[in-house]
């Protein structure tokens, strides 16, 4: 399905990715996990064409993705939706209005500039809404939303483009624990429920063991490590994170892993 054969992106002197090399040969939802500078970004911005890559190549499907322009680079933009850490929608425009922007690819430009949208455009992302949770928000503002519920409609916007992949860059980096995982799950149902590949940038190990399928770490823009949740341990976290023998794994946890101890413990309790 997509593969990718030494891809490096330099900016000036700066290797961002080295020589990176993996194939996925089905749909699975992978984490990305590295520290801040690893070069998660620079390299799902080069699988989503954001960026030029210096060399290497990725295919999907056979088809090189590299190097693409004009129309056939917004195809392949549409085919993979990205989603980012700060939601990127826009705040004082309604969650469906902001949804419809995800259908911007075929609209035509004066359909665009007069905000006409089809009916059944309407409706569908109201249903993609109501799949998320999220329908009774419809009207309101972006802006007025929780973060969570506002990365939910930065879901939404994606899944009206009918991507085969979806690209979360940090998705819930800005998110407290309780609607980092509400925004994983819908990630990870996604991934099941309609075989989307989902690739997310992950900034804590154990959302990355909890939800993926697989995970890749990057260190210093090569990945030195590919494997599944159950190989990534300790002694392999700590080559990924360069730490030493003093690597605690708590230092890249988020507090999910204590919500949902205390969530056992309030279940036990009241059981
Ligand atoms: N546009 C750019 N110009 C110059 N250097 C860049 C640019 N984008 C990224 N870099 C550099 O490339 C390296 C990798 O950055 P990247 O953002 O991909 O890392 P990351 O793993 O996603 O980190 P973070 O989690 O902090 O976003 C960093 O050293 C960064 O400073």
């Amino acid at each position: 399905m997509l593969d990718v054969q030494m891809l490096t992106k330099r900016f000036g002197d700066k290797t961002a990715v080295e020589n990176v090399s993996f194939n996925i040969d089905r749909s699975m939802m992978i984490g990305v996990i590295g520290r801040s500078g690893a070069g998660k970004s620079t390299l799902l911005r080069a699988l989503n064409c954001l960026s030029d890559v210096t060399s290497g190549s990725i295919t999907f499907e056979g088809q090189e993705i590299t190097g693409l322009k004009g129309a056939a680079r917004r195809n392949w933009q549409s085919r993979c939706a990205m989603i980012f850490q700060q939601f990127n929608l826009v705040p004082r425009m309604d969650v469906v209005s902001n949804v419809l922007h995800g259908t911007l690819n075929r609209r035509s430009t004066l359909a665009t500039m007069f905000n006409l949208y089809p009916d059944s455009d309407i409706h569908k992302a109201i249903e993609i809404l109501d799949r998320l949770g999220i329908a009774e928000q419809a009207e309101k503002r972006a802006e007025a939303l929780s973060g969570g519920q506002q990365q939910r409609v930065a879901i939404a916007r994606a899944l009206m483009q009918d991507p085969q992949i979806i690209l979360a860059d940090e998705p819930i980096a800005s998110l407290d624990p309780m609607n980092a995982q509400i925004v994983m799950q819908a990630l990870r149902r996604i991934h099941e429920e309609d075989g989307r590949m989902v690739i997310a940038n992950l900034h804590t190990l154990d959302t990355a063991r909890r939800y993926c399928d697989r995970v890749i770490g990057m260190r210093d823009g090569r990945v030195v490590f590919d494997g599944t949740p159950e190989q990534l341990t300790t002694g392999a976290a700590r080559d990924i994170y360069g730490a030493g023998a003093d690597f605690s794994e708590a230092a890249t946890s988020t507090e999910i892993e204590t919500l949902d101890r205390s969530q056992t413990y309030a279940a036990e309790t009241y059981a």
